[in-house]
């Protein structure tokens, strides 16, 4: 596995692989891997013949009282985790290679950035988007690999390569969990051993909301009930939690047969967010 830092670097590799005929896959991450990621990398390598990853914590995504300074972060450990699932080329470059200057032309996400996590991190898929977008744009991919864990910016990535002609392929991957069903995340660090037994209260609440609802149709009393589990289990507050379709993003109606249920939750001081994504008839 070649680790390179600049752009520079990057664009020779991308260059003999398009010489070369082969197909790129592009992992983008902010790194402290984990299964998900490393998951994301496995089904990349299945499918292309080169295999790209980047890491970058990316600042422009970040609000002013989040976490970007501690964000965890370990590029030898990373480094290491990546060449044992397969990637070929690892680009983390610093902030002042990806933004060597502030240009004051930025992308902005549209209707489905302003609800979910849109709602309360002001900003944060205009970041999304523009760091995506360049990413897109160094690396050429054939494909490009997303969790479904971040649905909604699985979401606003697919609308911004289909109204803007990205020519890749965007692939979702299920969400990875802990055992005992806490979804992964490199967030998860932050908790506490008391927050850590509490936390997978948060996927049991969505697991609730969707058989409820599955049961009687009743968005109100799915949202009541995972409200009412989270409150009991847990010391945590919840930023948001929702039934939406999916991927429009739009309020549940009749004809809807494609949900989103989706939470963040504060435990403590860690912002926690998992969903259920599933189907009705039709
Ligand atoms: N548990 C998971 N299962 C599947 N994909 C995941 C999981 N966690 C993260 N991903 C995906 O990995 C990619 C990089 O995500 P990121 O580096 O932000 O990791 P993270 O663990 O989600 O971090 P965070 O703490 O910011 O939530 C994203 O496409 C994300 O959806
Ligand atoms: C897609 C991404 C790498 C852009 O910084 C980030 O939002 C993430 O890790 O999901
Ligand atoms: N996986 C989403 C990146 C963020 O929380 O900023």
């Amino acid at each position: 596995m070649e680790v390179v830092k600049t752009i520079a670097e990057l664009k020779e590799r991308v260059q003999k692989a398009k010489v070369a005929g082969k197909t790129i896959g592009l992992v983008p991450t902010m790194g402290f891997l984990h299964e998900g990621h490393l998951t994301l990398a496995n089904t990349a390598r299945q499918e292309n013949d080169v295999v790209m990853m980047s890491i970058f914590v990316n600042p422009t995504q970040f609000g002013p009282n989040e976490d970007f300074k501690s964000y965890p972060r370990d590029l030898e450990r990373d480094c290491k985790l990546a060449k044992s699932v397969g990637v070929d080329v690892l680009f983390a470059p610093t902030v002042e290679e990806m933004y060597p200057t502030d240009g004051g032309i930025y992308i902005r996400a549209g209707r489905q950035s302003k609800i979910l996590c849109g709602a309360s991190r002001q900003g944060h898929f205009d970041g999304v988007l523009q760091v995506v977008s360049k990413l897109f744009h160094l690396f050429e991919p054939d494909r490009a690999y997303f969790g479904q864990k971040d649905a909604q910016q699985v979401a606003i990535v697919q609308t911004m390569v289909r109204d803007y002609n990205f020519p890749l392929e965007i692939r979702t991957v299920p969400i990875v969990r802990e055992e005992d069903g806490l979804a992964k995340s490199s967030r998860n660090v932050y908790l506490t051993e008391q927050e850590r037994k509490e936390a997978p209260a948060i996927y049991e609440s969505l697991q609730i909301a969707k058989e409820e609802f599955l049961a009687n149709n009743d968005v109100s009393k799915a949202i009541e009930l995972a409200t009412k589990h989270i409150e009991t289990k847990t010391s945590g507050k919840i930023d948001y939690l929702e039934f939406l379709s999916y991927p429009d993003l739009k309020p549940v109606a009749d004809e809807t047969n494609h949900f989103l249920l989706a939470t963040a939750v504060y435990i403590g001081k860690t912002r926690l967010i998992d969903n259920i994504i599933f189907h009705t008839k039709g």
